[in-house]
């Protein structure tokens, strides 16, 4: 099977952020909104659920390696991981629409994308009762990582300088809206749906294996202590900075110039960032918006 060719993909103009439900969005993510509303979910599916930034990509290939790694070895190299796991409300001239790709994906189970708020989650996958794994990352390293994507993603809103930024960061006017809503909307869904796996992207840093183990638990899957290991390795940062198929290189609207899609990787890095005004600021809207939430994350491992 050849790589797909995007080369054709081209946008003329940076998109506009805009009010979609009372969350902050660009048209490529709502043109399409009729058929994301009524997508059709399988109990079988699995919805990646994240904020832009928090680890999508590497738990996107974490699924597709434990669930098709040995059975079909080709896809690792035939197809981006974008092609694989479907993201359910992109709608890129150029691209094919997420959710033809989630229709017409051949595997089951079907391991598929999003970045909507819980509230804009099509509803059958509640209905289907369908598996979500959700993956957060703590606010400052989440801001700092999508400050640099959106300098480097022609297919994002312009960020501004860092500053600017960080203001539209802590007022909720970024691509999917506030970070508090999205990560407190899951963990509150979390109550009553317990299909949910909530997983933190620190944890991830951490102790890699021990996620992946967690991760086959949750699925139901029995996948051997040497699997997971080799599987653990493959996933680490560097190896999948170099691989084409899930370094997002094949996509021409990212200029990797300005920044890599696979960054840094790191826990902590927002301390490059911030300076301490902008810290100070950051807690104390941290503490306003994350008051009524018993979600704890981990800025120091
Ligand atoms: N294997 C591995 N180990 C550690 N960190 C990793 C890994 N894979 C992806 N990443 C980092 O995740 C950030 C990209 O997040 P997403 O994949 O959620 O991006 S996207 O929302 O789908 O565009 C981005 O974070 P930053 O480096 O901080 O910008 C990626 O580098």
């Amino acid at each position: 099977m050849e790589i797909p060719d995007f080369s054709s993909m081209k946008l003329d103009s940076r998109p506009e952020l805009i009010d979609f439900e009372g969350v902050s969005m660009t048209r490529y993510f709502t043109d399409n909104w009729e058929k994301v509303k009524n997508f059709q979910a399988r109990p079988d599916d699995i919805l990646i659920a994240t904020y832009p930034k928090a680890g999508t990509t590497w738990v996107s290939y974490i699924l597709d390696l434990l669930y098709f790694g040995n059975e079909s070895p080709e896809r690792q190299t035939s197809q981006p991981i974008y092609m694989r796991v479907p993201f359910l409300e992109m709608c890129f001239q150029g691209l094919p629409l997420g959710t033809e790709l989630a229709d017409t994906l051949p595997t089951s189970p079907r391991p598929i994308k999003t970045h909507l708020p819980v509230q804009l989650v099509p509803k059958s996958f509640w209905e289907q009762n369908s598996k979500v794994v959700y993956v957060a990352r703590n606010a400052k390293d989440n801001a700092v990582s999508y400050f640099h994507f959106d300098r480097m993603n022609m297919g994002q809103p312009e960020p501004g300088d860092w500053n600017t930024f960080l203001q539209k960061f802590m007022d909720g006017r970024n691509v999917f809206g506030p970070w508090y809503d999205h990560v407190n909307g899951y963990w509150k869904k979390k109550q009553t749906y317990s299909n949910i796996l909530y997983m933190f992207y620190e944890d991830m840093v951490e102790d890699t294996g021990r996620e992946v183990a967690r991760l086959c638990s949750f699925l139901g899957l029995s996948t051997s202590a040497t699997e997971r290991e080799r599987i653990t390795k493959g996933v680490q940062f560097d190896v999948m900075k170099q691989n084409k198929m899930t370094n997002y290189s094949t996509l021409p609207v990212m200029d990797f110039k300005i920044s890599p899609f696979m960054r840094k990787g790191k826990v902590g890095d927002w301390r490059n960032h911030f300076t301490v005004a902008q810290n100070e600021q950051f807690d104390e809207v941290y503490k306003q918006k994350m008051k009524n939430t018993t979600v704890k994350f981990r800025t120091e491992i």
